[in-house]
């Protein structure tokens, strides 16, 4: 997988701007759905989205109208030229959806954390040329979604693309799924021309925040959008507080701006080269005072040796992280920030010290 070009069927698409998936939710009816498909013809939409089954997290609520959406979305494509799209979560979905003809088959999160599910599709789907997009896992798990990939990418599935639609938290967010964007820049980093797609309704959970969510993703050189666009979102079966209209769609696309993935002019070059040295030798001085610390914490871990002393001492810890929270404020760091980079550099003064006392 490593030296492969993923990037050819979006480059054949031949689009002048991020590629954009829009629909509904829920395939609710077939009047419902070309509606939709409709309004998004004439817009920078080149996939009409819908899900046909629908994974909830508890039985009671809407759960897809199944295949019997199918052909509405053959109409879709019909009457629209739109590709349509559709969530797979095992092999039976995935034979419809061959059969059916649909563009673009997506795997959802809850499906992306399963090994089972997954080869069950890629064996089902082996040497398609449908274009398949694999959603983050629901938990921050970089290789469970490249696994996932790999798994599709050994059946000789082509074109492949992920989709980042943010991580479950038991920590209390804005977000619906917190996005961790590191973790879509791991994936980056790893597989450079893998397409990835965000999906600002996911992370979002509500209507307000997702232009904010798409300029970032597009900031961070995203592919495209995955937006759930509704003509009467207030009244949608599921996911109702996220959806968007189509106007509202078309808004966001003109508001966004795309940026050239790199500096081009010469002036710019040089001040850029001048400021990343500054960088690099910030980095350099960082990585010495890091490295003096631990010497630091490594003798006092010899003394807590010697008088058999517990290596964790939470009231210095907690002056230390108070002390820091509130220096850090003022100098323009914010408390999360400040906290994950203590808290890390205390674990890896415990680590350092749990090796010399028990070394
Ligand atoms: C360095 C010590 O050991 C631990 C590591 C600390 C740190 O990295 O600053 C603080 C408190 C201890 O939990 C210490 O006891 O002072």
């Amino acid at each position: 997988m490593k030296n492969k070009n993923f990037r050819t069927w979006l480059d054949a698409m031949e689009l002048s701007h991020p590629l954009v998936i829009a629909g509904p939710c829920s395939a609710e009816s077939e009047e419902q759905v070309l509606e939709i498909a409709h309004e998004l013809k004439n817009t920078d939409a080149t996939v009409f989205r819908a899900g046909v089954w629908k994974p909830r997290t508890r039985p009671g609520s809407f759960e897809g109208n199944g295949a019997i959406a199918l052909p509405w979305l053959k109409k879709v494509k019909e009457q629209t030229g739109l590709l349509t799209a559709i969530e797979i979560a095992n092999a039976h979905h995935a034979k419809l959806a061959l059969e059916f003809d649909i563009d673009v088959l997506w795997i959802g999160a809850r499906t992306t954390v399963n090994p089972f599910a997954v080869q069950e599709i890629a064996d089902a789907i082996q040497d398609t040329d449908k274009i398949v997009l694999v959603k983050n896992p629901i938990n921050p798990d970089l290789d469970l979604w490249i696994g996932a990939i790999e798994r599709l990418h050994k059946k000789g599935v082509k074109n492949l693309g992920a989709i980042h639609r943010g991580f479950s938290s038991f920590r209390k967010s804005n977000y619906r799924n917190i996005p961790s964007w590191q973790i879509p820049i791991d994936l980056k980093s790893k597989y450079p021309t893998l397409p990835i797609i965000n999906d600002p309704s996911h992370i979002c959970g509500n209507r307000t925040g997702i232009f904010d969510v798409s300029q970032t993703a597009l900031d961070l050189k995203m592919d495209g959008l995955i937006i759930e666009t509704h003509c009467h979102p207030d009244k949608a079966w599921s996911d109702a507080k996220q959806q968007i209209k189509p106007e509202r769609l078309v808004e966001i696309m003109n508001q966004l701006k795309v940026r050239k993935p790199r500096f081009e002019q010469e002036e710019s070059l040089s001040k850029l080269n001048a400021l990343r040295n500054e960088i690099n030798a910030k980095d350099e001085q960082l990585l010495e005072t890091l490295s003096e610390r631990m010497q630091i914490v490594e003798n006092i871990g010899k003394a807590k040796k010697e008088s058999n002393v517990a290596v964790l001492q939470n009231a210095r810890w907690n002056e230390i992280l108070d002390k820091v929270l509130e220096k850090g404020e003022t100098q323009g760091l914010s408390k999360i920030f400040i906290e994950r980079i203590f808290k890390a550099i205390h674990q890896e003064s415990i680590d350092h010290q749990e090796r010399i006392i028990n070394g």
